[in-house]
C-alpha cells in the first residue's frame, strides 16, 4: 500500500445550475455502441425530454445518470458529482422511475411506501410526514391497505411517482413513466410532473408521446445513440421544414403512390389527410404529379410541422 495518496486530476467547478452534464458520453457493449460520443446538458428546474425511437441508447444513457452502469468514455456530472467515483452520494439525492414501476405487487400501498421510505433510511418522522404527501399526491388516502395488484394502472403509476419521490430527490429521473396508461391518466400524470417541477424538482424523462413531448422545457432526440437535436420544443418545430398536407378520395392510393415517390421520406395519414415529409418538394409540383398518376382531385399545402413531423424527417433523412 502506498503511503501516498494518488493525485487526482483537479475536477472542474461546476456551475451550480447545472443539474446533470454529459460530456463525449459513450457506452460499448462488445463491438456494439449503444451511446456514441453524446454531451448535453440539464439546468436545474428543467424538464428535459429525452426521445428516440427503440434501441437509440436512452435507457442505457439513464442506467449511467443513475450510476447502475459503467460508461465506456466520457464524463458524468449528476448534480455536481461524478457518478462514476461517487455513485453512493447522488443516489440520495435522485429519484428513478422506471416503465414497469419497480412496486412490489403483492405488498400494500403502505407497505411499499414504507419499504422505499427504508431504502433511503427515511427517519420515522420524515417517513410520516412524506407518507401524508404522497397519500395526497397519488390520491390513495384510504387506499393504505389495498395490494398493490388491485390498483388501477393510473393509481399504480401514481403510487411508483410517489415512492420515486419519497426521499424528496433533487432530480427525478423518469424511464417511460406512461407507456400503456390511458390519456386520462397521463395527463393526470403529467399534472403531477408539474406540480414537483414548480417545487423546483429537475425532469429526466423519456417518452414515445410527442403530446408529452411538447410538455417538456427542452428536448434532445436520440438516434441510433447520437443526439441528432436539441432545444426548446418551440425551436424544434420552427426549424423543422414545412411538411406537405394531401388531401383526396382515394387517400390509401396516393399513400402508396407517395411511398414509391423518390423524393417522399415519409408519408402516413392523420386526422383524415396525408402528411408527407419530402422538404424541397413544392406543393402545387406534388399535386401536378399526383393528378398525373390519377389523383385528379388532390389538394396540396404547406403546413407547419409538428414534434412529430420534425423526428420523423431527421430519422428518414439519415
Ligand atoms: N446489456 C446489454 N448488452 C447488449 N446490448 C445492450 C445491452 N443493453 C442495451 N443494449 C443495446 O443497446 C441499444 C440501446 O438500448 P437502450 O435500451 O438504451 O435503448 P432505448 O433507446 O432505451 O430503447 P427503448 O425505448 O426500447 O427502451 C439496443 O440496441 C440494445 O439492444
Amino acid at each position: 500500500m502506498s503511503l501516498f495518496r494518488r493525485s487526482r486530476p483537479p475536477q472542474p467547478v461546476e456551475d451550480p445550475a447545472v443539474a446533470v452534464r454529459v460530456d463525449d458520453l459513450r457506452r460499448d457493449f462488445g463491438s456494439f455502441t449503444a451511446v456514441d460520443g453524446i454531451s448535453f446538458a440539464v439546468r436545474r428546474g428543467e424538464v428535459f425530454g429525452f426521445l428516440g425511437p427503440n434501441g437509440s441508447g436512452k435507457t442505457t444513457t439513464i442506467r449511467i445518470l443513475t450510476g447502475s452502469l459503467a460508461p465506456s468514455g466520457g464524463q458524468v456530472r449528476v448534480l455536481g458529482t461524478d457518478v462514476a467515483r461517487d455513485p453512493d452520494a447522488i443516489h440520495r439525492r435522485i429519484g428513478y422511475m422506471s416503465q414497469r414501476f419497480s412496486l412490489f405487487e403483492d405488498l400494500t400501498v403502505e407497505e411499499n411506501m414504507r419499504f422505499y421510505a427504508g431504502v433511503h433510511g427515511l427517519s420515522k418522522e420524515t417517513y410520516a410526514r412524506r407518507r401524508e404527501y404522497v397519500l395526497d399526491m397519488a390520491d390513495l388516502r384510504g387506499r393504505e391497505g389495498e395490494l398493490t395488484a388491485d390498483l388501477s394502472v393510473g393509481w399504480r403509476q401514481r403510487l411508483a411517482l410517489g415512492t420515486a419521490t419519497i426521499h424528496e430527490p433533487e432530480l427525478l429521473f423518469l424511464d417511460e413513466p406512461t407507456s400503456g396508461v390511458d390519456p386520462v391518466a397521463r395527463r393526470q400524470f403529467w399534472d403531477l410532473l408539474h406540480d414537483l417541477a414548480g417545487r423546483g424538482v429537475t425532469l429526466f424523462v423519456t417518452t414515445h408521446y410527442m403530446d408529452e413531448a411538447a410538455n417538456c422545457t427542452r428536448l434532445a432526440f436520440m438516434y441510433r445513440g447520437r443526439i441528432v437535436a436539441d432545444g426548446p420544443p418551440r425551436d424544434l418545430v420552427a426549424g423543422g421544414t414545412d411538411v406537405l398536407e394531401v388531401r383526396c378520395a382515394d387517400l390509401d392510393g396516393a399513400e402508396d403512390w407517395l411511398d414509391d415517390a423518390a423524393d417522399v421520406r415519409d408519408v402516413h395519414l392523420a386526422e383524415g389527410a396525408l402528411r408527407v415529409t419530402s422538404p424541397g418538394t413544392d406543393p402545387q409540383a406534388l399535386a401536378d404529379r399526383l393528378r398525373d398518376a390519377g389523383y385528379g382531385d388532390a389538394v396540396v399545402r404547406a403546413v407547419e410541422p409538428t414534434l412529430e413531423d420534425v423526428f420523423v424527417g431527421l430519422v428518414t433523412g439519415r
